[in-house]
This record gives C-alpha cells, structure tokens and sequence, in this order.
C-alpha cells in the first residue's frame, strides 16, 4: 500500500515540480547560476554553508557566474546581484518595496514593524516616524549619546596599557543602553549590568535568527521545533522576555503620558513636549493617530522592537569596525585625532556638541569608508512584485533578490584599490555620480533607505571620538575574520589595544608624534583590511 502510494505521489510532486518551475527557468535561462535538482533546487550548496563563510560562499558565486547569479531554494526563484543597474531599478522604485523571505525569521521578534511591514501599513508608520530624527530631536539624543560615551570610556580604562582586547562587546552594551533611552525613554544601564536579561535576550535573539536565516530549511517552525528543540526553547523564552520589556514600558510610559496630560503639565503641541522633556521614539507613537486612531500597545510594541534591533547592533558594527580601521592606519587616526582637537577642543571631558560632530568632516569618510569594507547590513533583500527586464534579462514577478553590499561596494570596477582603506576616495572619486550612485549604499536608497542613518552617523561620530579623545589605538592582536551575520561581524571579534592619551599631552602636539612614533608595529599595519 505505502510502495504503491509512493510510486504515484512521487511522479505528481515531481511533475508539479517540474511544470511550475518550468516558464521561470526558461525565461531567466540566460542568468547563469549552479544546476538545480528537482525539488530541492540549490537548496544543498546553501545549507551546508554555516554563517561564517557566507562572505567567501557568495565571492565565490559571482566570480564563477557574473553580475548576477540565479538560484532555487526549493520552489523559490531567487538572484544575488552585484549590477548596480538592477539594484538602481530595485531601490528607486516604490513597486519594489516588499521585502524578501530572508526576513522571515526576524517576525517572530519585530513583528510587523517599519522594516518588515509592506504596503499601506508601512507607508502609514514611515510618516509618522519620520519627525522623530527631527534635527532638534537629534540634538537632545546626542546629549544621551555623549553621557553613554562617557561611561564606555571609563568601561574602557581597565584596558588601557595593558594588551589586546576585543572592543566588541563594549561598543554593543553602550549602543544597546544609548537606543533604549533614545527609543524608550529609559535607562537600561546594559553597561553597568551587562548580565541584564534584556541585552542577554536581544544577544539569543540575533543568534538564533541568523541560524535559522542560514539554513533554508529551519523556516518551517515545526522542522525547527524537531531539529533544534533546546534553540527553540530558547527563542521562545528570549522573544517573551524582549516582548514583555518592551510592554511594560509602552504601559508606564503610557500612564506618564495620561497624568501629565491630566495635570497639564504637557500640552500636546510638539514643540512644548520637546521643550519640557527629551521626546523619544515611543512619545511619537504614543501621540500617533491613524484615522483618528491611537495605536494598539503591540502595534508601538513592534516598532519600538524595530528600532532597538535596527539601531544597535547596525551602529555596534559600524563603529567597532571604524576603530579597527583606526588602530591599523596610524597616519589617519592622527588626522582624525587632529580633527578632533580643532573642532572639539582639548578638554576630552567637555560634551560634544551636535553641530560640533556635524563638522568632523574627515572622520566622516573614515566612517564612509569603513563601513564600504565592512557594510554593518552585510545584504538586503526584495520580493519583485512586477516584472523586471533589463535589455535581454527577465526578472519574473514573485522572485526575490538579494544585494550582498559587502560585494557591492568593493566592486574594482567602480572603487580603485578596492580591498583598501582609503578614505580619501570619498573626495576625490567619482562614484558619487549617477551612474554609480547606487554601488555606495550601506544605508539603502530609495523609499526603503534607513530612516535612522543620521543617528546612526551621530552616534558613530561621538562614539568613535570621545575613545579617541582618551585613547590612542594600537594596532594589536588577531585579524577580524568577518561574516555576514545579521549584521557583519568578526568571529573572533575587533581587536585593538587602546593606550591611554593621558601619556601624551594634548596641548604638545610634539608629544603626540612621540606617542604615535611609539606604535608597535603588527602585522597586516598598512596593509589590505
Ligand atoms: C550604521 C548604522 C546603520 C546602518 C548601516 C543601517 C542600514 C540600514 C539599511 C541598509 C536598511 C535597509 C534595509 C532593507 O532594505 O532591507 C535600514 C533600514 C532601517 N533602519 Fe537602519 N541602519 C543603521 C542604523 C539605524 C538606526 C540607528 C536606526 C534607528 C534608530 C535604524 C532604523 C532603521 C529602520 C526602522 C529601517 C527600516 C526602514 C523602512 O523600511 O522604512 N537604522 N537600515
């Protein structure tokens, strides 16, 4: 009986297979890309990656096929590209804002949050948070962002003179407390208390997505479930433990809000509100309405989850890489230090203030250029809603595509030198220019672009120069190995030794070059990053 029902499902499943692949796979036959197997697909060449050699995987891919690679993943149609022309197409169209499967796993946290939602939904909750990285609001978020400097700096001091270390988990713990006091209006002190269970759950939490990202297969909640029971567990417990937290102060915050509108401390003019106390994220939504609708608790829930995944792990691998960059090319951390002390001053304690960032102009290249080697979003994704052509190459509706930036952006093509650390590039090159506008974009482009990208520049600037106000970085210990994580990360960390610019004298810049004369040289020092 079993034989007999095998004999006959199989041939159907097969020929379903075969028929409904059948028109894509003519027409897309011209993208070259690995054989696929029936059923299946590609789906083996992926899943026996793990996440670390993603990088090397997807290199690999688009030296041996070009530009643009086809792939199944079982019934799923999918392209990687490189071709600035499709991700111009791509970025810039408002009918291609879906976002593709790989985001899947990330629902579970974010729900349907601005980075996952589609449609009108999304276009509703774009606009409302929108004014949030208002210019004024910014300059109350960078007062948080220079106190939180300010702790990691002593957090950092216990190194200092000493040996390598991996400055990593420092960077994550002051971003984490500097996005939930921005974001929620309250202090988690992650840096205090790094065993706090909030930064252990948001920690699981990435884990697990980008496991379940990288194996195709673990999709499906059940096959998860069966092969990964303890994971499972896990998720679970570390999606109820960020979910609760983030519930509880939506409902405080909430209370706050009702009594000072009671007492009428608090009129709802914007421009009030934002005199009378910092306006966060969750105040902006709370005052939301749709159609003269407030939002539901889970509705800000899933924004206020959104951003504190999007705006702390992104920046943690943006500046940690920044300062890796730094201790490896002596010559332009002097520069930036230099940089620092015209703008800012001597007096390494004194606040920065936000126009003051705003005009470290050639720390910003140094931010731009680290972030083209080691883009913090390593790849996005897009489900094409219409139909893509492209002089002879058809790109069918429903397909998802996916742009590796870390590929992208050091296309030889369009960066000269491009495995180098040269922050120059970004005065002298022409890459800016429409026809290459769209192979320099660590922040996205077009309708999806990161709504946070100015924060995120603010962030990264005070971060990066308040360590350099008290630390000259020495180019020690291991080579990152990077890997397309969540976000891109080291497996074995960014390591640097920080040397306390106490040694030198800030008022002799004499001193200084003793100081820097005084780097130990390291391998891979001025070399290809
Ligand atoms: C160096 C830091 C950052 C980088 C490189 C970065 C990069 C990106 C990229 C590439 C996207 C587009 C994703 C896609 O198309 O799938 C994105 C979207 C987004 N980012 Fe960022 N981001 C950073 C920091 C931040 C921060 C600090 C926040 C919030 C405070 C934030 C909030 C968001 C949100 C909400 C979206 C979704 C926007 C939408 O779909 O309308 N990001 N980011």
């Amino acid at each position: 009986m079993l034989s007999t029902i095998v004999l006959i499902v199989i041939p159907v499943l097969l020929y379903w297979n075969y028929i409904s692949r059948k028109r894509r796979n003519e027409l897309t036959s011209n993208i070259p890309g690995p054989p696929a197997y029936p059923f299946i697909g590609n789906l083996f060449v992926l899943q026996l990656r793990s996440v670390q050699d993603t990088i090397d995987f997807l290199k690999g891919f688009h030296l041996k096929y070009g530009k643009t690679v086809r792939l199944w993943i079982l019934d799923q149609l999918n392209f990687c590209t490189v071709d600035p022309k499709l991700v111009e197409i791509i970025l810039t169209s408002p009918k291609y804002i879906q976002k593709g499967s790989l985001y899947d796993h990330l629902k579970v946290w974010l729900g349907n949050g601005l980075l996952l939602s589609n449609g009108r939904k999304w276009f509703q909750r774009r606009r409302i948070i929108t004014p949030t990285f208002h210019f004024k609001i910014l300059e109350e978020f960078s007062e948080v962002m220079d106190e939180q400097s300010h702790i990691l700096v002593d957090k950092l001091q216990k190194h200092s003179w000493t040996e390598a270390f991996n400055i990593e988990p420092y960077i994550t713990l002051c971003a984490l407390d500097v996005i939930s006091e921005t974001a929620l209006g309250t202090k988690i002190n992650a840096q205090m208390d790094p065993s706090c269970e909030y930064a252990q759950a948001v920690h699981t939490m990435s884990y697990i997505v980008m496991e379940r990202m990288v194996k195709p297969y673990l999709k499906y909640d059940l096959i998860f479930s069966i092969l990964y029971p303890k994971m499972k567990k896990a998720e679970v417990k570390a999606s109820r433990i960020l979910h609760d937290f983030t519930e509880h102060i939506i409902e405080d915050r909430r209370k706050l809000l009702l009594e000072d509108i009671k007492a009428n401390h608090v009129d709802t003019d914007e421009a009030e509100m934002t005199r009378k106390r910092k306006r966060t994220l969750l105040d902006v939504l709370l005052q939301a309405t749709i159609q003269g609708q407030p939002l539901s608790n889970n509705d800000i829930r899933e924004e206020v989850d959104t951003f504190t995944f999007e705006g702390h792990d992104t920046t943690t691998a943006g500046i940690s890489f920044t300062l890796y960059c730094l201790s490896r090319q002596p010559e332009v951390q002097e520069k930036v230090f230099s940089e620092i002390r015209e703008v800012i001053g001597n007096d390494k304690t004194k606040p920065a203030k936000m126009q003051e960032l705003q005009d470290l102009k050639y720390l910003e290249i140094v931010i731009k250029e680290s972030m083209r080697l080691y883009p913090p979003v390593p790849m996005i994704a897009r489900k094409l809603e219409e139909d893509i052509q492209i002089n002879d190459k058809f790109f069918p509706a429903g397909s998802d595509v996916t742009i590796p930036m870390f590929l992208l952006m050091r296309d030889p093509e369009i960066f000269s030198d491009p495995d180098h650390f040269k922050p120059e590039r970004f005065f002298t090159e022409k890459f800016s220019e429409k026809a290459t506008a769209y192979s320099y974009i660590p922040f996205s482009a077009g309708p999806r672009n990161c709504i946070g990208q100015k924060f995120a520049m603010l962030e990264m600037k005070c971060t990066v120069s308040k360590i350099l106000r008290y630390f000259e970085l020495l180019p020690m210990g291991e080579e990152p190995k990077t890997t397309a994580n969540l976000v891109t990360r080291s497996t074995n960390g960014k390591s640097v030794q920080t040397w306390s610019q106490e040694k030198c004298t800030p008022h002799r810049p004499d001193k200084i070059i003793d100081c820097h004369g005084a780097i130990p040289t390291a391998k891979g020092q001025g070399q290809s990053i």
